[in-house]
């Protein structure tokens, strides 16, 4: 058994997830920010893949303070577990992740990591070990629905998102295409990995509802098994 599991992402106009430099930006506007706020909110963890906590070094938390006091309210923590997706242990012992806001952590590695990187990282989160080289995202998902888990909702980047899906491992992906162009070849894009060489492997979507948000339009798609 494994959660459901949705993507959230913001993609500019020309399909870029942020700058050439790796740098966060910001491609959504205002109403986007408060809907990610209420879907994360509504989630039991939500996912980031360590590219994501060593660019941006995001703290995941939910931001209003009325959606902190529901969850509390309903018997939870006041933010999703946070998840980071981290073979090797890297993730630094002082990224917002560990540090802000309440709440379960979780860092998933592989067998590789080194046991000293292991043990600082314990110190503020739990550590779960899967796979030889790189995190089983699969097994992962049963160890997290064994945690009570039942809803996940994944931030990024580029390059786990893929790997979900070619794990068959994403339900739902929500865009949100924002009215800027990044541009830069080189610019993380929402599947990032070696990409999918055969038609037959594409995932394919069924676009579930369109609406326009800020100056931007928002997209969600629900992932079709065969
Ligand atoms: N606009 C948006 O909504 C968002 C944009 N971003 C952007 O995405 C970029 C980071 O993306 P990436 O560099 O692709 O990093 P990523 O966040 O996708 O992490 C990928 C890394 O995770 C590790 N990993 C361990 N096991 C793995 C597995 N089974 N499959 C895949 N990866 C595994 C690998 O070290 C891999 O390099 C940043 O520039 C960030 O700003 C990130 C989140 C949201
Ligand atoms: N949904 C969304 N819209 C944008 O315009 C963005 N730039 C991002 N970026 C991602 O949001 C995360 C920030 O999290 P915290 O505010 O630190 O909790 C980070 O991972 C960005 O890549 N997302």
């Amino acid at each position: 058994m494994r959660p459901f599991i949705f993507v959230n992402l913001a993609m500019s106009a020309d399909g870029k997830i942020s700058t050439v430099q790796r740098r966060q930006v910001k491609i959504s506007g205002k109403k986007d920010f408060e809907r990610v706020d209420i879907i994360k909110a509504d989630s039991d963890a939500i996912i980031v893949g360590i590219g994501t906590v060593l660019a941006d070094n995001p703290s995941l938390t939910v931001k209003s303070s009325e959606l902190k006091s529901k969850r509390i309210k309903n018997g939870k923590e006041e933010n999703p577990i946070r998840v980071v997706i981290d073979s090797k242990a890297r993730t630094p012992a002082d990224s917002d992740i560990l540090h802000k806001g309440d709440g379960q952590r979780i860092i998933a590695v592989s067998k590789k990591a080194e046991q000293e990187k292991i043990e600082l990282l314990n110190e503020y989160a739990d550590i779960v070990v899967t796979g030889e080289d790189k995190v089983d995202l699969s097994a992962l998902m049963e160890a997290l629905y064994e945690y009570g888990v039942r809803k996940i909702m994944v931030e990024g980047g580029g390059s786990l998102i893929e790997s979900l899906f070619k794990e068959n491992l994403v339900d739902e992906i929500y865009t949100c295409v924002g009215n800027v162009i990044i541009g830069g070849k080189n610019a993380p894009t929402p599947a990032d990995g070696e990409g999918f060489l055969k038609e037959e492997d594409f995932p394919n979507l069924k676009l579930l509802d369109i609406e326009k948000i800020d100056e931007g339009i928002l997209i969600r798609w629900k992932v079709v098994r065969d």
